[in-house]
């Protein structure tokens, strides 16, 4: 459920007219509601009910500083994947005790800057990394705190690109090779065994995957811990997936209920690390038409949102509803709504059912998570704005970025 509905034939978020919101700061816009990423939040804090736990928001979905703020505030960790993120979540007021740092290419730098920062566990993704953890610990005279990504080699029945967990991804240790993994971290001066981690992709609509993803980990556990190696946490990551069309993913509540079930008799702190499922259905991009252009073939929609803006239809064909933030009478007809970047592939959704005028404002749902992250400035376009509701408030959460700010850092050589 989120806050985004109609109140008097226009689009709201919250009590926030977005229409208004488009006339006063342009569009492409994204737009944020505090109160959809705060129930999402809240939902897996109250799922995970009084085991010992932690909520570790992957910070990758939306980093906006505004939204890691808020919910900073409401107590909740961060997962990070590198030393951007963990500037961010520290500028945002983080906690740093409850940072996971994951990524499988963690630099010397991002080691040091991690260790110095006093992170709660570095999410080890190879052996190569131990040995370059260990190294930078000792050079710091500290002892790094680490758990483990082991890849139980399970498919998410997800798409190709954005699965993780199955033994030819670049994720994580290979389960089979965890346990030697392990005996080397144990073996090493400068490293603490904290936990165990693993991931196995993102947008999971069922929950076998999950289950058969902890019943690989639980065993692993089993022989970690028959090898006098003991782990406190253990890290599921994230992955719930949100509805963008038809699909039917669980709830937090009916996605943790079989996890905890299993893990009913053990007594470790259980981190969970989801992005989507908190901020994918907290925003929408606003958009506006350019111009209609009906040919032979297609009908087309040029609006001023492109794939820069929003890269996920491009990049993995994804589905993501398009709503008239005024709709209004007249024929309906398909249309693809499409951006003015010059690739065949900048398309925010084909054969769409819309009745459309030029100067139109379109709504993209779901755009809260993978959305603003994942925008460039490819064709030399600032990116959009960010709007967060509260209530009946409206805040800019981040300056349209000007033109100028794209030739930041550039100089003309004297030749
Ligand atoms: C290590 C790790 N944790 C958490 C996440 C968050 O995933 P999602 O947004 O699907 O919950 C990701 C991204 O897939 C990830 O790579
Ligand atoms: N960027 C992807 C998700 C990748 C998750 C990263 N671990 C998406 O938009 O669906």
């Amino acid at each position: 459920m989120d806050y985004f509905d109609y109140s008097n034939g226009r689009l709201c978020a919250e009590q926030v007219d977005i229409p208004t919101l488009a006339d006063q700061y342009g569009t492409p816009l994204y737009v944020y509601s505090r109160a959809t990423l705060e129930r999402h939040w809240n939902a897996f804090d109250e799922a995970l009910g009084s085991h010992p736990h932690l909520v570790c928001y992957a910070v990758k979905a939306n980093s906006n500083l505004a939204v890691l703020a808020l919910l900073a505030r409401l107590g909740s960790g961060f997962d990070i994947v590198s030393g951007g993120e963990l500037a961010r979540v520290l500028k945002a007021g983080g906690d740093p005790a409850r940072i996971v740092f994951s990524g499988v290419g963690k630099t010397v730098a991002e080691m040091e800057m991690a260790l110095e920062t006093g992170i709660r566990c570095f999410n080890v993704e190879s052996t190569a990394e131990l040995a370059r953890l260990n190294d930078v610990a000792a050079t710091h005279g500290v002892y790094a705190p680490v758990s483990l990504r082991v890849n139980p080699d399970v498919d998410a029945h997800t798409h190709p690109y954005i699965s993780t967990g199955l033994k030819e991804n670049k994720f994580g240790i290979e389960v089979n090779a965890a346990r030697d993994a392990y005996r080397q971290a144990a073996d090493s001066k400068h490293l603490d065994v904290h936990g165990i981690d693993c991931h196995i992709g993102s947008q999971l609509t069922e929950i076998a995957p999950f289950v058969d993803a902890l019943d690989r980990v639980l065993e692993l556990v089993d022989h970690i811990e028959s090898d006098g190696i003991p782990v406190s946490h253990i890290d599921l990551g994230g992955g719930l997936g949100v509805r963008y069309r038809d699909e039917h993913p669980p709830l937090p509540e009916d996605y943790v209920r079989p996890l905890m079930a299993r893990l009913s008799n053990c007594d470790k702190e259980i981190l969970i690390e989801p992005g989507r499922a908190i901020a994918a259905n907290a925003g929408v991009l606003v958009t506006e038409v350019q111009y209609l252009k009906e040919t032979a073939e297609h009908n087309f929609a040029i609006v001023d949102a492109a794939m820069n803006d929003l890269l996920r239809p491009a990049l993995y064909q994804a589905w993501q509803d398009i709503v008239p933030v005024i709709p209004h009478d007249g024929a309906a007809k398909h249309w693809d709504v499409v951006g003015p970047v010059c690739e065949t592939g900048d398309f925010l959704g084909k054969d769409r059912e819309l009745t459309l005028a030029q100067g139109d404002r379109l709504a993209v749902r779901s755009a809260g998570a993978y959305g603003f992250t994942m925008a460039s400035n490819y064709n030399s376009r600032p990116r959009p704005a960010e709007i967060l509701v509260d209530g009946d408030k409206a805040y800019v959460v981040r300056q349209r970025e000007t033109v100028d700010r794209l030739f930041e850092g550039e100089s003309i050589p004297d030749l």
